[in-house]
């Protein structure tokens, strides 16, 4: 038995997209409680973070938008990360795009240096969010956490990252979608994503089980980040960023079915839904379905439905 604390991010300020901010509201109606608890797990649900009072933050970088609301939204979310664990709790923050990584994975790195533990982080996605606030062209903040909890620079608007994760501790997995100073970036930090090319050939498994024994070894804890885009559009089409050639149904239970498995998850993100984009619910229902298989589910768990 696990007990789980679901906190919901209503975080839209990392892309330009509105609707991020609806996906804790998706979940809950999805049942992401419900299913967590028929797993003999407990629950309890925080409710939404609270924006605080903002303070100025300034970047070079005039393509940059939304840095006070992003630097907020990344304190709001380091403590709240942080109580989680330390009250011995699984915390799930419901997302919201993927600068509130900024702020779980944050949150998950102070409380790991505190009890002298490596973290580790699974980073599901389509893309390598390696930007640095300096590097990107878009603007959109979701697209650089990896590059703040490695400890590369250009984050002067943001709390100090507390135990910067060394690069060869972050495994990025499911990555198709690389801008050319991220690239760059990867090779000169010599963090080699898992790309889907790899996954194509070596299959799924292979891969995170060596991952996942590297972890265990080290005795570290595991934080994994789930950006929708991980999977494939034809089966989760509700994310601002879809790129096609994404992970199958069976390959995005099949890692979480192992994750479970591996005892070792102990702060998990669901990030990039937006319920606007969604058709009929079918993305939020599977993103809870895959909570599901993290927390236990097994594959014969499945009901037949008849007609
Ligand atoms: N978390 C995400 N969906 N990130 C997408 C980032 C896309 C692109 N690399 C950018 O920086 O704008
Ligand atoms: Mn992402
Ligand atoms: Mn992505």
């Amino acid at each position: 038995m696990t007990r789980c604390t679901l906190i919901g991010a209503p975080i839209d300020s990392g892309q330009r997209r509105p609707g991020c901010l609806m996906g804790p509201a998706a979940y809950r109606v999805a049942g992401l409680a419900q299913a967590i608890s028929d797993l003999g797990h407990a629950v309890e649900d925080r409710g939404d973070l609270a924006l605080p009072a903002l303070r100025p933050a300034r970047c070079p970088n005039a393509a940059v938008h939304s840095l006070p609301e992003t630097v907020g939204w990344t304190e709001a979310l380091i403590d709240s990360v942080d109580d989680a664990l330390s009250e011995g709790t699984l915390p799930i923050v419901m997302g919201g795009d993927h600068s509130l990584a900024l702020g779980s994975v944050a949150g998950a790195a102070g409380f790991a240096a505190r009890k002298g533990r490596p973290l580790f982080v699974l980073w599901l996605d389509a893309h390598s969010d390696f930007h640095t606030p300096l590097t990107t062209t878009s603007g959109n903040l979701h697209g650089t956490p990896v590059a703040y909890i490695t400890g590369r620079g250009g984050f002067d608007a943001f709390p100090p990252f507390p135990a910067p994760v060394p690069a060869d501790r972050v495994c990025l997995y499911g990555i198709r979608s690389v801008d050319p100073a991220e690239h760059a970036a990867l090779i000169d930090h010599q963090l080699i994503p898992v790309d889907m090319r790899t996954l194509d050939e070596e299959g799924i498994v292979a891969p995170l089980r060596r991952f996942l024994a590297r972890v265990r070894a080290a005795g570290g804890m595991l934080h994994v980040s789930l950006d929708v885009d991980f999977l494939d559009p034809a089966i989760a089409p509700a994310v601002g960023t879809t790129v096609p050639g994404g992970t199958t149904f069976r390959e995005a239970h099949l890692v979480m079915e192992m994750l479970h498995e591996s005892g070792l998850v102990t702060s998990l993100d669901l990030v990039e839904l937006n319920p606007f984009l969604d058709d009929r619910g079918m993305t939020a229902r599977l993103m809870v379905d895959l909570v599901a298989s993290l927390m236990g589910r097994k594959v014969f768990d499945r009901p037949t439905r008849s007609k």
